[in-house]
Parts: C-alpha cells; sequence; structure tokens
C-alpha cells in the first residue's frame, strides 16, 4: 500500500486555481521529491495532503487515512516542517521541544533528538540566537517528534549556506534509514538528485513529470560537451568525420567537441587509434537542471493546456 496518495488533486484559492490537476502516490520508505517553479503549487498540494488545506477536488489518502476527515488519527503518524515555520524568539531549544512533545501521546525521547539533529550544545539557546542552519534542524527535530511514519518537509534547506545543507542532506538520510517515509519540497536539483529516490515535477498546477532523478536526465535529448587539449595537433575533420560528433570547435589549444550521448566514447577510440591522448579532459553532461528546465519550458509552451487553467508561474533562479 502506498504511504501517500493523491488522485487528481484541485484547489482554488477564489476564482485563481492553485493546483489544477496533481496525480502522484509515495511509497514506504522513499525519499519522494516534489519540485517546481515559484508559484507552481508545491506548498498548496503539501499542505493539502497534511490536512491543513482542504482539497477542492480529488483523492488524498495518508497511511490509508483521509487528512482531514480522519486528522487526529494522521497527525499521530505525520511529521509536518512547513516553510517559515517560526517560534517565538525568547523560547529556549529545550523548551521548544518539551513543550512540543506535549502535544503527542508517544512523543520521541526529545533529548536523542537533540542529539541527532547535532543540537545538544544549543540546548540552552533561544530560538532567536540560532542560526538559520539552527533553526531549520530545529524545526526539523519538531516535526519528527511524534516519532512520525511519515515525515512533509518543505524547502527545509532554503536560505541554508552550502555546508550547513549537505550537513541537513546527511541528516534527511539518516531520518529516512530509521524507517521514515518523506516528502520532500525542494527547490535544489542538487538536493533533489542527492536525495530523492524520485520526483514530481510541478507547473502551474500539474505534474509535468515524474521519475526518478536518473530517468529524467537520461530522458533529455541534451548534448555532451567534451574538451581537451591534444597531445600532438590533429585535423578538425579527425572528429568531424565521426558520425557521432556534431560540431568541433578550437579555442587557443584546447578543442570543443559537440555531439549525442555516444560522443565520448568515439572521440576517445579515435583518439586513441591515432595515438593522440586527451589531456585537462572535461566533460559536460546534462544535469536534472538541465531537465528540469527543458520540462517546465516544454510545458509553458503557448498551446499547453495547462496555461488556459492554472495560475502563471514566476520564474525563479534560485
Ligand atoms: N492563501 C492563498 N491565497 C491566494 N492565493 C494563494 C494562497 N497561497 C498560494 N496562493 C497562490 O497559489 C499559487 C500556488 O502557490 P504555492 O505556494 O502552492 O506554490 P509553490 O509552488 O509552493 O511556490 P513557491 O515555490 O514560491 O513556494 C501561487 O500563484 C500563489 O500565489
Amino acid at each position: 500500500m502506498p504511504v501517500i496518495e493523491v488522485e487528481h488533486l484541485h484547489k482554488r484559492y477564489g476564482d485563481r486555481t492553485a493546483v489544477a490537476d496533481v496525480s502522484f502516490s509515495v511509497d514506504e520508505g522513499e525519499i519522494f521529491g516534489i519540485l517546481g517553479p515559484n508559484g507552481a503549487g508545491k506548498t498548496t498540494t503539501v499542505e493539502c495532503i497534511s490536512g491543513l488545506r482542504h482539497a477542492d477536488g480529488g483523492r488524498l489518502r495518508v497511511l490509508g487515512l483521509d487528512p482531514v476527515k480522519d486528522r487526529a488519527r494522521v497527525v499521530a503518524d505525520l511529521g509536518v516542517q512547513l516553510q517559515h515555520s517560526a517560534l517565538q524568539p525568547n523560547l529556549k531549544v529545550s523548551e521548544a521541544l518539551r513543550l512540543f512533545s506535549s502535544f503527542y501521546e508517544r512523543p520521541a525521547d526529545w533529548r536523542e533528538l537533540l542529539e541527532l539533529l547535532g543540537l545538544g550544545p544549543q540546548a540552552g539557546t533561544r530560538f532567536g540566537k540560532l542560526s538559520g542552519g539552527q533553526q531549520q534542524r530545529l524545526s526539523i527535530a519538531l516535526a519528527l517528534l511524534g516519532n512520525p511514519r511519515v515525515a512533509i518537509l518543505d524547502e527545509l534547506t532554503t536560505g541554508l549556506d552550502p555546508a550547513a545543507r549537505r550537513d541537513t542532506w546527511e541528516l534527511i538520510e539518516s531520518v529516512r534509514d530509521r524507517g521514515v517515509t518523506i516528502l520532500l519540497v525542494t527547490h535544489f536539483m542538487a538536493e533533489a538528485e542527492r536525495l530523492c529516490d524520485r520526483v514530481a515535477v510541478i507547473d502551474s498546477g500539474r505534474v509535468v513529470a515524474l521519475d526518478t532523478p536518473a530517468e529524467l536526465t537520461a530522458q533529455l535529448d541534451v548534448q555532451q560537451r567534451i574538451r581537451f587539449v591534444p597531445s600532438a595537433p590533429i585535423e578538425d575533420s579527425l572528429l568531424t568525420d565521426l558520425p557521432e560528433v556534431e560540431s568541433v570547435s578550437r579555442r587557443g589549444e584546447e578543442i570543443l567537441v559537440v555531439g549525442g550521448a555516444e560522443a565520448l566514447a568515439a572521440v576517445a577510440a579515435q583518439l586513441a587509434r591515432h595515438g593522440v591522448l586527451a589531456h585537462r579532459l572535461r566533460v559536460e553532461q546534462p544535469s536534472l537542471d538541465d531537465a528540469f528546465l527543458a520540462i517546465t519550458e516544454q510545458s509553458e509552451a503557448p498551446n499547453s493546456e495547462a496555461q488556459n487553467t492554472a495560475i502563471r508561474p514566476t520564474r525563479h533562479t534560485g
């Protein structure tokens, strides 16, 4: 049985459609990512799944239960860390954890969570004095206090520096290793690539792609760009003769070869046949970033059905 089931979710704010038609399911033990540009409907989707908002249409199930009608039973197994959750600035870390523990029948040991999240030294620190990374860690700890089987984490590393982001990724992996299924909303492709088993790309309130990060990038018809400095002079024709190669250009002593997925193997074999070595070899492969842009640009094509029914997203770059 999937842990989260979303079928044709639809949600409007007044006459504006925030989520037009979203369907996906999350299996037990997965880290499932939701990606999409600003205003795509990601937060609205997870707020409906959490039971914090009423859907206008569609069917939602969390652990087989309706998140609104069976709210009391769902919250016992669901931990939610939402965007911009702020606590009273004077509340100390240990006080916040003790207070939130009292909301649950069988809370986790908050002292253990404090250590797991590396917040031990901050136990007596007030929320307002924590760094951005420490505040995020605390909000994750609060989401895990009820010993949830499912955790929803919305943009948990936004605003963190690269080191804090990496630490948080390790933390999320350790949470998953404890058996928690995780639904993760993120803007960061690297985060999705590193953490997520599968990813749904949402644009204009619809799922426009759903697959593993590797499959999403593999489906892309993006060229490989191969740069190297040959150990001996070579003619361009040596490379342009190869059917896998689309173009060859030079910048100083460096050669740039652009070609399809098989170009690297073909170029390497050709150079080897002529006894030439490729020094300072660099290959640029398509990334999930490229896939994301290709998918969302495609879904914004003028005749796209989504454009007529949902609010337009504003492109973000971060
Ligand atoms: N409470 C609200 N009232 C009216 N419109 C809203 C409300 N919340 C969100 N919206 C609109 O619904 C659309 C979807 O918003 P949502 O926050 O779900 O998108 P998102 O993908 O999470 O965006 P972001 O990446 O910026 O957080 C946006 O156009 C937003 O302006």
